[in-house]
């Protein structure tokens, strides 16, 4: 028997992960505040804005009336921008007090909120009153909307202290090109995900400058050990960030051209500005904002994060990016265990 499941977000990532939940038979509605979007999208199985080559299921069904996509959806699946995840959240509640559900929530969204420095998940708690949901399950790992879409081999992370939620979620999930593991630890899941957009860039950029292997592989460890650093001041499992959520993330995301974050780094490598990058991306760029709030947050609570710091000053501070690698460079010597 199918399930009943809104994904809210239709960007790549929601009308991906949308399509492959109908593959798996499962009853999907598909909300996007965007009305001609929604049109296409019914009409001609096409999301005109992001991967518009891909023809997507015609049974996956589009509304831009949140309240159609929620009613009596048992699951949730939030796919929406950091940025906007808490203004979504907020109207999400208000329609299931209004309609008196309790669905389990999932989200997949890979960021830190600006100011409070909140984990999404924490946005989710926070907006949505506990007598209107049940659990919340993080769906995080090496997973870009592109492979996925044409159903190449992906393994990724279902997270969440209940593991009978986050075993619930795999069962949805599944299927022969999407295996999914379970994991209990929420806060090093979501600090992998929102983390190794900040060092995608990083890798991005020293290949935009023309540096080669040994720099990215040296970027990619020095980078997971500071995403461990700032994850394990707050509790996460050292672990995790050896697992899909943290380093299987991190390889894709700082290898790919596929990565909206290695892509946007690539360009500022070869010299393009910020903003024209970030007008030019037309989809979201995580790691731009992920760079602030990390920053800020490491500073706060002491815990070293030179590749963040030095992405911060270039993102923030006009930095020039050759400075910013010597700089890092030229740092006192240190052991790789501290
Ligand atoms: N694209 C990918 O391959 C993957 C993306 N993610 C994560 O998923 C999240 C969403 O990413 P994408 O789908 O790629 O983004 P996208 O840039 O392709 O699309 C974002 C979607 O969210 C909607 N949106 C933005 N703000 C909104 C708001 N305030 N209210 C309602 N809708 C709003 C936009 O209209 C758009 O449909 C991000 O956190 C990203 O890091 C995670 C794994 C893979
Ligand atoms: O999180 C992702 C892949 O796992 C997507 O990364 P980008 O946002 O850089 O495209």
């Amino acid at each position: 028997m199918s399930n009943k499941i809104a994904v809210l977000g239709a960007g790549s990532w929601g009308s991906v992960l949308a399509n492959l939940l109908v593959g798996n038979n499962e009853e999907v509605m598909l909300w996007s505040r965007d009305s001609e979007q929604v049109v296409t999208m019914n009409r001609w199985h096409i999301n005109p804005q992001y991967m518009k080559d891909f023809k997507y299921s015609p049974d996956l069904k589009a509304t831009d009336d949140m309240e159609e996509a929620v009613r009596d959806a048992e699951y949730i699946l939030m796919v929406i921008p950091t940025k906007g995840l808490r203004e979504v959240a907020g109207n999400l509640n208000k329609i299931l007090v209004k309609l008196d559900q309790k669905p389990l929530l999932i989200h997949a969204t890979k960021g830190l909120e600006q100011e409070t420095y909140k984990r999404p998940s924490q946005m989710l708690a926070e907006e949505i009153d506990e007598d209107h949901r049940q659990d919340i399950v993080v769906l995080s790992g090496p997973s870009h909307a592109e492979d996925v879409a044409i159903q190449d081999m992906t393994a990724v992370t279902a997270a969440c202290a209940n593991l009978t939620a986050a075993e619930r979620v795999q069962k949805l999930f599944s299927n022969n090109f999407f295996r999914v593991y379970t994991n209990d630890d929420v806060i090093g899941a979501e600090f992998g995900g929102a983390l190794k957009n900040i060092i995608a860039i990083g890798a991005g950029a020293l290949q935009g400058l023309g540096y080669k292997d040994n720099a990215r592989a040296a970027l990619i460890t020095r980078g997971l050990a500071e995403i461990r650093r700032l994850g394990v001041a707050f509790g996460a499992n050292p672990f995790t960030f050896i697992g899909l959520s943290g380093v299987g993330d991190l390889v894709v995301t700082a290898t790919s051209r596929n990565s909206r974050n290695w892509r946007a780094g690539y360009q500022l490598g070869q010299g393009r500005q910020l903003e024209d990058v970030i007008s030019n991306m037309g989809m979201v760029i995580e790691g731009i904002y992920t760079a602030k709030a990390a920053y800020e947050l490491a500073q706060k609570r002491n815990v070293k994060m030179p590749i963040t710091e030095a992405l911060y000053r270039v993102l923030y501070e006009g930095e020039d990016i050759e400075t910013a690698i010597t700089n890092l460079m030229s740092r006192k010597a240190t052991s790789e265990m501290e």
